[in-house]
């Protein structure tokens, strides 16, 4: 299994005032088609630790390594391509913009990574949608659509230039069950059936346990759960 991200003595620590350390020493290995959960109390850096491996944040030290390439000596512009085309994101609030209508919103990370004609953005998302059942919702905008609704487009969203890791801050978290069950099984449809790494931040522990593999945070190390 080749690696996907890996993670060598990452750490962060915020030193506007007084230091705090959101995350310390972590490495981790994950490959391709992996489900991981990140559990832990609340505050114990699962964010912090998503933000880092999703490149929404930078380590204070440590290495970190996407698709096998190392990010350290990236600029902006190659972390900003990297986020695009290797990692998607899905956080617990759906983050879609009021505006757009579904699709539009879909498009977005395809326009910034702009590999695809307007026509190819418009088809894909459109699939994208549709394989998500919104097939009818296409051209509604976020109000118009459910909670449960909604966090499916930021699915598509986020699988909208084909990235083989899936990040996600408790994608169920504002759901009610019958919606956290379908967005679960959505989740867990990519990993089995499209090939996708999916790393999701769950207080949700009878979820934690239907994914593959668990990395548990305390103080922000990894610690035993
Ligand atoms: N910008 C910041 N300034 C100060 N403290 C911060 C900042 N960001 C996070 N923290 C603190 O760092 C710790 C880790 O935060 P983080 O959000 O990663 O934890 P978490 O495990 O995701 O928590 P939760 O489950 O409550 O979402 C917390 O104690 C948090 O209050």
């Amino acid at each position: 299994m080749s690696a996907l991200i890996e993670a060598n003595n990452l750490t962060r620590i915020l030193t506007e005032t007084v230091p705090v350390t959101l995350v310390e020493d972590v490495s981790l290995t994950i490959g391709e088609r992996e489900f991981v959960a990140i559990t832990g109390p609340s505050g114990s850096g699962k964010s912090s630790l998503l933000y880092l491996l999703g490149l929404l944040d930078e380590p204070t030290s440590g290495r970190l390594s996407i698709g096998g390439r190392d990010t350290d000596p990236m600029d902006q512009r190659e972390r900003a391509e990297t986020r695009l085309s290797m990692l998607g994101f899905v956080f617990q609030f759906h983050f879609l913009l009021p505006e757009f209508t579904a699709r539009q919103n879909v498009e977005i990370p395809m326009r910034k990574l702009g590999r695809l004609s307007r026509s190819a953005m418009q088809a894909r998302a459109e699939e994208l949608l549709a394989s998500l059942g919104l097939a009818g919702h296409i051209d509604k905008r976020p109000d118009q659509l459910s909670g449960g609704q909604r966090q499916r487009v930021a699915v598509a969203r986020s699988l909208a230039n084909d990235p083989p890791i899936l990040l996600a801050d408790e994608p169920t978290g504002s759901l009610d069950s019958q919606n956290s069950e379908q967005v679960f099984s959505i989740l867990e449809g990519l990993v089995r059936e499209r090939g996708k790494t999916v790393i999701a931040v769950t207080h949700d522990l009878d979820m934690a346990a239907r994914m593959g593999r668990r990395i548990h945070l305390m103080d922000g190390k990894i610690a035993d759960p």
